[in-house]
């Protein structure tokens, strides 16, 4: 079992009696703004000085990196200062905290695997094995990163065998198993807590051991190696939107959690059944069947990749391409995570005056681009609205009837009766190939409930219904 660090004892004495630190110059950026080169006073060694505001979400960033900082494929954080500093002309001086990071000279994997000359599934597979094995060390010490993506993933050194480490434990978290015990009304819920709403009852039923925690978290971390794969092997990401938004559109979502990606046979001919196995297991659209860590640390892949050549290196040499990968994968991780204060509804009688109620519901909007197209559309009325929620219940809660297939197609045919024009559900129900009568294909019952769920809300947020709710 791993063993965390504990925090080191943050100094409050100013960073320059002890480092030069280098204001004008950056080894990258990112939303805290950049990362720069200082130096140690006293022997002369390099490292990179992140320096955060000085609140409690960054006091947790700082405690999670130092406590799985104890592994060679993590980077080390060597001091943690608190100091009042000045970064902006235009601000005046705030309390920051200032993080001493191990020098990262060789810059970012991809960058790296960009000026490969011989890139091969071999050398893919070593490098994603560093990476598996830092998340491994992460998730022993019940910490879920939840921001695996390239840009995190760094490297030593320019050597030929540089070791890559795991950094910026910005939205990490303590994997309390919060999520073992989800509180929610069934109708209007995050399709991440339907999962772990699922994976309780079957729990509960014997279908699942106990032995094997399940944390929504950790499963989205597997879920981020899948991606990070699949880009090694290919050069592209599997999920992708047509018309590139800052915003994740809805199409990309959908595809997301129907696990809708394919191996197109230019770049995937020549890549091992192997590799497409684990990232197979890693893209697993129901996070509790996803391959966990450990499984993927066993598997025969890892160890004895074939020396087949990779199209990878040629694709990233598009500097800006790998940009658009970057951006993408940020937007999925951020639709992915859950918010670490869940939302919870409040019938409207529980809540406060109506504009109050209504100015909270402005606040809460997540996702500004989707709420200004639903103010747009046609508003459901409370019985098409509760068609769809009956779907969402039913799919969620176990079945009480044998006849399940019947009940679920007269629930939808029901449904459609009331909500004729509605395209995102013929969109959904075609999935499943419905004739109009029955589904022709198996129905993944989580699923639909995630799709009708993800339909309630667009519907509803910036609609009438906004006011029968009040989130808080
Ligand atoms: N230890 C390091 N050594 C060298 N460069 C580093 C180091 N840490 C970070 N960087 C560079 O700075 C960039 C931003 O760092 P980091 O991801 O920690 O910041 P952030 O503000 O949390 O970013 P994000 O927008 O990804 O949340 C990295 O992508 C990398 O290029």
């Amino acid at each position: 079992m791993a063993e965390g660090r504990s925090c080191p004892r943050i100094k409050t004495h100013s960073i320059l009696k002890d480092f030069d630190v280098f204001w004008n110059q950056k080894l990258g950026t990112g939303i805290s703004g950049p990362v720069r080169p200082c130096v140690k006073k006293l022997n002369k060694e390099r490292f990179a000085l992140k320096c955060v505001p000085d609140n409690p979400r960054s006091r947790t960033e700082v405690n999670l990196h130092v406590m799985c900082s104890g592994h060679p494929n993590v980077v080390q954080v060597l001091d943690v200062y608190a100091n009042d500093l000045q970064l902006h002309e235009d601000e005046p001086r705030k309390p920051y905290l200032l993080m001493v990071l191990e020098m990262m000279e060789g810059g970012e994997l991809f960058d790296r695997i960009s000026k490969e000359q011989k890139f091969t599934e071999r050398k893919a597979a070593m490098y994603f094995k560093q990476v598996a094995d830092a998340v491994r060390h992460c998730h022993d010490l019940n910490v879920a990163h939840r921001d695996l993506k390239p840009e995190n993933l760094l490297l030593k050194d320019n050597t030929e065998d540089a070791q890559i480490k795991l950094s910026d434990f910005g939205f990490a978290k303590i994997d309390d198993g919060n999520l073992q015990t989800p509180y929610f009304t069934p109708y209007y819920v995050a399709p991440q807590i339907l999962e772990a709403h699922r994976h309780q009852t079957r729990i509960k039923k014997g279908l699942i051991p106990t032995s094997k925690p399940y944390t929504y978290d950790k499963s989205c971390d597997m879920w981020s190696l899948g991606v990070i794969l699949y880009i090694m092997l290919s050069g592209y990401p599997p999920f992708y939107s047509e018309t590139p938004s800052r915003q994740i559109t809805t199409e990309m979502k959908r595809k997301i959690l129907l696990g809708d990606y394919q191996f197109p046979e230019t770049e995937w001919q020549q890549v091992s059944e192997e590799a497409k196995s684990v990232v197979k297991s890693l893209l697993h659209t129901d996070p509790s069947c996803r391959m966990t860590v450990y499984e993927l640390l066993s598997h025969t892949w890892l160890n004895n990749a074939p020396d087949t050549h990779l199209s990878s290196p040629a694709v990233f040499s598009d500097k800006e391409g790998l940009a658009d990968i970057n951006l993408a994968h940020s937007q999925q991780l951020t639709s992915m995570r859950i918010p670490d204060c869940p939302l919870t509804l409040k019938s409207l009688a529980e809540s406060e005056n109506p504009i109050i109620r209504k100015r909270k519901l402005r606040k809460s909007s997540v996702d500004d681009s989707v709420c200004q197209d639903c103010i747009k559309k046609p508003t459901l009325s409370p019985t098409a609205l509760k068609s769809l929620r009956d779907i969402i219940g039913y799919c969620i809660l176990p079945p009480k009837v044998d006849d399940d297939e019947n009940v679920l197609n007269d629930l939808v045919a029901k449904c459609l009766k009331h909500n004729p024009e509605e395209n995102g559900f013929h969109s959904i129900l075609s999935t499943w190939d419905w004739d109009g009568k029955r589904f022709n294909s198996k129905v993944d019952k989580s699923q639909l409930a995630h799709l009708v769920s993800e339909l309630v809300q667009t519907l509803t947020r910036g609609s009438n219904h906004t006011e029968e709710t009040d989130v808080s």
